[in-house]
Order: C-alpha cells, then sequence, then structure tokens
C-alpha cells in the first residue's frame, strides 16, 4: 500500500478536456471515492494514474516516486474497468490464480495463493463458482469474479471504475458493505469511481466531487454532505434533489417563498448579510417531516404549512410535491405519513438542516454561503424562531 499524489494534472483528448489542473492527495491505506456525473473525468483521473493516457501537465506520484515516464506495467497499479475480460477457457479459480502467477509481483507460494484467493472469493460471494467457467456464470457473478482478479493481486494502488455498476440494487448494497470491509482490513490505498452518491457516501473515507474536469471539492462524507461547497455539489448528493428556494434577507431572517413569506429562519450564525441581500435556501427533501396538525415544532425547528399537489407512492416512501407560499417544495414521507393530493400539510424542519447558498440565476450554480451544521458543532446558538403563516 502506499500514497497518491496527483499534482496539477491536466490530461487532454485533442480539444476536449479530460481532467484540468486536478490536485489529490490520497493517504496511505485510504479508500478515495471520485464522484461525479457522466463526463466529468473520472475514468480520465484512473487512467491518468495508471499511465493509460498520456498527460498533458502535471505528475503522479504513487509512494513518493514521480511516475513520469514510467509504463503502466511498472506502476505497480491494479486497475479494474466497468467492463471487464475473463479468460473463458479457464475456471474461475485460475482466473483468479493467474495474476498471481504471472511473475509480475512477485511469485506466491501455492499456500499464498489459496489464502489471497480464499480471502477475496469470501469478501466477493463467489467461493461456490471457484470450479465453474465464465460461460456459466450470470453478469453479476462474472463482474465479481472479474473485480476479484483485480483485488487478488497485490498493488500499491487499485484503481476501481464503476465496479459494482452491474449489480442488482441488493446485491450492490451487499457488496458495497463487503469492499468497505475488505478496504479496512487489508488497509487498501483505493481510487473508486462512482456516479452514485449513495455508493460514494458509503464506500469513502474522503469523497472528490468533480465537474466539467475540475475538482469542485474534496472532504469526508460528513463534509461533503453536511457543507457542499455549492449547489452542484448539494444537488449530486441526495435523491430527489435539495430544494432550493430564492430567499431575501430581513431584518435578521432569510425570508423566502413570495411575498408573504412563507418560510423564514433565522441567518444562520457566522453569517453576515445585509438586509436586502439575496440568497438561496437548501433544504433536502428527507429532512422535511410531515407533522400532525396539533404538534409544535420542537426547539430549533422551522414549521410551514403547505398544500400537497403531488403524491407519488416509491415503495414505502411517498414523495409529496407541496406548495408554500409562491414555491414548491418536494419531500419524502413514510406511508404512514403520506398524505393526499390537495391535504393542507404542516412541515417541520430543523434548522440546522437549512443550508444556505448565493443567489443566482435558474440552473446557475453557487456557493455555499452557511448553515447545514448540526447544532453542537456552531460557533453559537441561534434563536428558534422559524414562523409559520
Ligand atoms: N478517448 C477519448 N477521446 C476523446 N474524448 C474523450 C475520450 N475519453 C474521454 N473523453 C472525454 O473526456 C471527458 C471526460 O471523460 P471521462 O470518461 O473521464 O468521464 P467520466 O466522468 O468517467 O464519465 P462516465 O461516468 O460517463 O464514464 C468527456 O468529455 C469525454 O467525452
Amino acid at each position: 500500500m502506499a500514497t497518491l499524489e496527483i499534482t496539477g494534472v491536466t490530461t487532454r483528448y485533442g480539444k476536449v478536456v479530460g481532467v484540468e489542473d486536478l490536485d489529490l492527495s490520497v493517504g496511505d491505506g485510504e479508500f478515495f471515492v471520485v464522484l461525479g456525473p457522466s463526463g466529468a473525468g473520472k475514468t480520465t483521473t484512473l487512467k491518468s494514474v495508471a499511465g493509460l493516457v498520456d498527460i498533458d501537465a502535471g505528475r503522479v506520484a504513487i509512494a513518493g516516486r514521480d511516475l513520469t515516464g514510467v509504463e503502466p506495467y511498472h506502476r505497480n497499479v491494479a486497475m479494474a474497468f466497468e467492463s471487464y475480460a475473463l479468460y473463458p477457457q479457464k475456471t474461475v479459480f485460475e482466473n483468479l490464480a493467474s495474476p498471481l502467477r504471472s511473475g509480475r509481483t512477485g511469485s506466491y507460494s501455492k499456500a499464498d495463493q489459496e489464502r489471497r484467493i480464499e480471502l477475496v472469493t469470501t469478501t466477493l460471494g463467489i467461493n461456490h463458482l471457484l470450479q465453474r467457467f465464465p460461460r456459466e456464470l450470470s453478469n453479476g457473478q462474472r463482474q465479481r469474479v472479474a473485480l476479484g482478479r483485480v483485488l487478488v493481486r497485490p498493488a500499491d494502488v487499485y484503481l476501481l471504475d464503476e465496479p459494482l455498476s452491474h449489480l442488482d440494487a441488493k446485491l450492490r448494497a451487499a457488496m458495497r458493505a463487503e469492499l468497505k470491509q475488505l478496504g479496512e482490513e487489508s488497509n487498501t490505498t483505493a481510487l473508486y469511481v462512482t456516479h452514485d452518491y449513495q455508493e460514494a457516501l458509503d464506500l469513502g473515507e474522503r469523497i472528490a466531487v468533480l465537474r466539467h474536469g475540475r475538482l469542485v471539492q474534496v472532504g469526508t462524507p460528513e463534509q461533503i454532505w453536511r457543507e457542499p461547497a455549492d449547489t452542484f455539489v448539494a444537488k449530486a448528493l441526495g435523491q430527489p434533489e435539495i430544494n432550493l428556494l430564492d430567499a431575501v434577507v430581513d431584518d435578521g431572517s432569510l425570508v423566502g417563498a413570495g411575498a408573504g413569506g412563507a418560510v423564514a429562519v433565522p441567518v444562520p450564525a457566522g453569517l453576515d448579510l445585509a438586509a436586502g441581500e439575496r440568497v438561496r435556501l437548501g433544504i433536502r427533501p428527507r429532512d422535511i417531516d410531515r407533522a400532525g396538525p396539533d404538534d409544535r415544532p420542537a426547539p430549533g425547528h422551522l414549521a410551514v404549512r403547505g398544500r400537497v399537489h403531488l403524491a407519488e407512492r416509491l415503495g414505502r416512501l411517498v414523495e409529496l410535491a407541496v406548495h408554500v407560499g409562491d414555491t414548491e417544495l418536494i419531500m419524502v414521507a413514510s406511508s404512514d405519513h403520506a398524505a393526499e393530493e390537495g391535504d393542507l400539510v404542516d412541515l417541520h424542519v430543523d434548522l440546522a438542516d437549512v443550508h444556505v447558498f448565493a443567489a443566482g440565476a435558474p440552473g446557475e450554480d453557487t456557493p455555499r454561503l452557511g448553515g447545514g451544521v448540526p447544532r453542537q458543532r456552531r460557533p453559537a446558538e441561534e434563536p428558534a424562531t422559524g414562523r409559520a403563516r
């Protein structure tokens, strides 16, 4: 295992930018996730480390060794792509053993080979398939065997490109837990690419968010979730997307949702905003609770009233679109708290879950100004004066 340093890396394909001026520093044994939408530069980041593309500027170093000019074969990285090749004429066991027999990373006794294969196949839940041929496997099993082929070989850094993409939701969740355990047990340095925010939050010790080839934010899952650098990161995390409401500073409050000010929250501590200044409030759908008609909001909570105009059932949950003032809030409720279209509903939100971003045009991403930080971490407790109208 080893550290990985990516410093000022720019990789272009002709005129198209893959990644630009990218800086990432991955610790020894760290499980580091790269998150971003399609085309953000995730795969290019991995290929730049593996030496599979020529970088135009910057440098990559593993364990302090500058890899400029080092052939992929000599970088001691193991890379797993979304689509994998297995030897069709070899059994699963032989497929897994072949990377250990190539001599590329030293020689392994038969007992060593078996021990490594046992560890990886148990983790990936494929040890009952060892004597089968690839043609006798499902796509998901094949993907797990191919991932096993990568993980079985000792490497300084593992580069994993959406390795769970072909698995169904249940297996993905199970595999995430197993991969996490494998990472923790074997102290693996891994750069793991995904466009799935849930996977990133579950797996990453830290997460880097990319957009258009540029780094937007690096942080722990907690930091990225609580203090997203801008509305792009906030929208990338969470499904349905975070609600964004225009608001204006008025007498120590951020007032939004129309002339009546149906949503009004105290300016979060530490935020210096002038009266009349425009901002955007961010409230995640899952942070909005449906309250009973007689429930008073708990201290430090915002209360708003609105009318349901759409209710869509999603299994045990219901997604509600609620008109509040002149705006719409999307929320997710359990079916027990579901409401019908046309119902008047009372909603409570912990003020600690209200994010504040700079104002911007519709569709424009703007930076975070404050908010979204749990009360115990805030410098001073602000008064709980969310207004209900
Ligand atoms: N071989 C190539 N030739 C030309 N342009 C490329 C090539 N590979 C990638 N690109 C471009 O580089 C940019 C980054 O692509 P990259 O594959 O790194 O994104 P990604 O985040 O991995 O996307 P996805 O999630 O769709 O795999 C995109 O604009 C893409 O079109």
